[in-house]
């Protein structure tokens, strides 16, 4: 089923600890996420940002307002359904958790094999076509420890990447690549929403690359203070 609102946030709150140390993250943010979209979350250290962004991938309990993913509610959602959910969305992190004894190839495919798709040789074409697609055909066979800050990073969006996610999560994934990398990243994100649909959320800090966004939200203090498409 395709849903032209991939992502629908209504009066979302949240707070962090109990009793006297009880502190309100997220304040009253809605946002509806149009499909095949890239959104660029920013704003200042200690906005929310991560906040929201794992609220919304279902990585956090909802509190209170809603988020509707893929056309579920999660707020109240039972944990299969959420592990349901997680299935068919992407995360990109700045630390790319690659296992460091997995060739390229292999911690690919360990994107797939969690969600037991297809046998062996059809799951390794899919892996290779994905790194293919991110320039590594070449290094398949490397371990993480001899690739690049930014090859490893292009590993972890082939990871993510592989099984053809609906909606991709990425928090600070251009943070530890030089401009060029960190823009192909971005590009790459950007093109598999024309190609697929897929929608992208993407907290970052990076000036570079938000000219390449189709909208631009902005936290501050936990609320959204603007929401912009860049010209
Ligand atoms: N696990 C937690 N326990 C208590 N407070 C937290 C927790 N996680 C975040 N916070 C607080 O919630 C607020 C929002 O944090 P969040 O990490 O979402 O901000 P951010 O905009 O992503 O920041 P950064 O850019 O530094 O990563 C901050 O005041 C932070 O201290």
């Amino acid at each position: 089923m395709v849903h032209e609102l991939p992502i629908v946030v209504r009066d979302l709150n949240h707070w962090f600890g109990s009793g006297d140390a009880r502190k309100q993250a997220v304040f009253d943010v809605s946002l509806s996420v149009k499909r095949g979209s890239l959104t660029i979350l920013m704003g200042p250290s200690g906005s929310g940002k991560t906040t929201v962004l794992t609220l919304m991938g279902c990585l956090r309990d909802v509190q209170e307002g809603s988020v509707t993913l893929l056309g579920e509610e999660l707020n109240g959602a039972s944990e299969q359904r959420q592990v349901m959910l997680r299935r068919k969305l992407g995360f990109i992190f700045q630390a790319h958790n690659l296992h460091d004894s997995l060739t390229a190839q292999q911690n690919v495919l360990m994107g797939l094999q969690v969600h037991g798709k297809g046998d062996n040789e059809v799951q390794r074409r899919a892996a290779d076509h994905m790194l293919d697609l991110v320039g590594l055909a070449d290094r398949r066979t490397y371990l993480p420890g001899n690739l690049s800050g930014g090859q490893k990073q292009r590993v972890a969006i082939a990871r993510a990447l592989v099984s053809g996610p609906q909606i991709v999560f990425a928090d600070e994934p251009t943070a530890a690549l030089d401009k060029q990398s960190g823009q192909t990243v971005v590009e790459m994100l950007q093109a598999l929403g024309q190609q697929r649909g897929t929608t992208t959320l993407m907290v970052t800090h990076d000036n570079r690359i938000l000219d390449l966004a189709d909208r631009i939200v902005t936290l501050e203090d936990g609320r959204i203070v603007s929401d912009t498409a860049p010209v």
